[in-house]
C-alpha cells in the first residue's frame, strides 16, 4: 500500500517477543494483548471477538479500512489498495475451481454456520478479508455472536470461523472478491499458469507440533 497510511495491528498472548521491525513513513506497528487459548480452535475463532472489540475501542478512530489477515503468510509480492472495498473476501485456493457442492460449508442445521446444498457463491477463505471498518465490526460481531451461539448448543463449525465468514458473506454480499493470488499455499497446492502472482503464501509450519501443545 506504497503512499498511503498503514497500521498493523498484531494480537498476541506475548507482546514481548515481537520484534521491532524498522518501517517507512507512514507505518507503525501496533502491539496489540490478547487472552490465551488452549486449543488452536479457539485462538483462530476469537480473533472475531478480538477484532469486533478493538474496532469499537479504537479501529473505527484510528482507520477507515481493516484488512484481516492469518498471521502465520508472507507478502510475497504487490499488495495495494485494489483489494479495498466496503466488504471485500477471497477464494480459497483450494476450492476456486469447484463447485458448491464441493465447499466444505457447514452442513449440519443445527450450527449457526449452516449453509444448504443449494446455496453458496464461493468458498472463501477465512485468512484474508476486510472493509470499512463499520462493515468489518458487523461482521465479525455476528460471527462471534454465533459462534457463542453454536457453543451454547454444544455444537462447533467445521471450519471454525471460516465456516462463519462463509454464512455471513454468503448472506451479506461482498462488494468485492478477491482472486487466490491474495491468499495461498504453495506447499498444498501447485500454482496453475493463470495465477501469475502470489501475493501472500503460508509459511510452512508442522501443524501437528504447534497445534497438539
Ligand atoms: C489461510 C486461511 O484461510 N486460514 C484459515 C484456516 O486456518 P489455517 O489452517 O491456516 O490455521 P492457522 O493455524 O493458521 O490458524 C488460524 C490463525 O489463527 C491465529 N493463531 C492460531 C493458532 C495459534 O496458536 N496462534 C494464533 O495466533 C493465527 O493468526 C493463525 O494464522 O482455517 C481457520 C479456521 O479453521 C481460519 O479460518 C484461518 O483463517
Ligand atoms: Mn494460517
Amino acid at each position: 500500500m506504497v503512499g498511503h497510511k498503514v497500521n498493523y495491528y498484531v494480537f498476541t498472548d506475548q507482546p514481548a517477543n515481537v520484534p521491532q521491525i524498522p518501517l517507512q513513513e507512514g507505518r507503525q506497528v501496533v502491539v496489540l494483548e490478547v487472552r490465551n487459548y488452549k486449543r488452536w480452535q479457539d485462538i483462530s475463532m476469537h480473533r472475531m471477538e478480538t477484532i469486533s472489540n478493538f474496532s469499537q475501542q479504537r479501529f473505527l478512530r484510528e482507520v477507515h479500512y481493516l484488512v484481516c489477515l492469518d498471521v502465520d503468510m508472507k507478502f510475497s509480492d504487490h499488495v495495494g489498495v485494489e483489494i479495498l472495498a466496503p466488504l471485500f473476501g477471497t477464494l480459497h485456493p483450494g476450492f476456486y475451481r469447484g463447485d458448491r457442492q464441493s465447499f466444505t460449508y457447514e452442513r449440519r442445521p443445527l450450527s449457526q454456520a449452516y449453509i444448504p446444498r443449494d446455496e453458496g457463491d464461493f468458498y472463501y477463505a477465512g485468512g484474508f478479508f476486510g472493509g470499512s471498518v463499520p462493515e468489518v465490526y458487523r461482521l465479525t460481531m455476528a460471527c462471534h455472536q454465533a459462534m457463542m451461539a453454536d457453543q451454547a448448543n454444544g455444537i462447533e463449525a467445521v471450519w471454525h470461523d471460516e465456516s462463519h465468514l462463509n454464512r455471513y458473506l454468503l448472506y451479506h454480499k461482498p462488494s468485492k472478491v478477491l482472486s487466490p493470488e491474495y491468499l495461498w499455499d504453495e506447499h498444498m497446492l501447485r500454482r496453475p499458469p493463470l495465477l501469475r502472482k502470489l501475493r501472500y503464501v503460508a509459511v510452512p509450519k508442522n501443524h501437528a507440533e504447534i497445534r497438539n501443545r
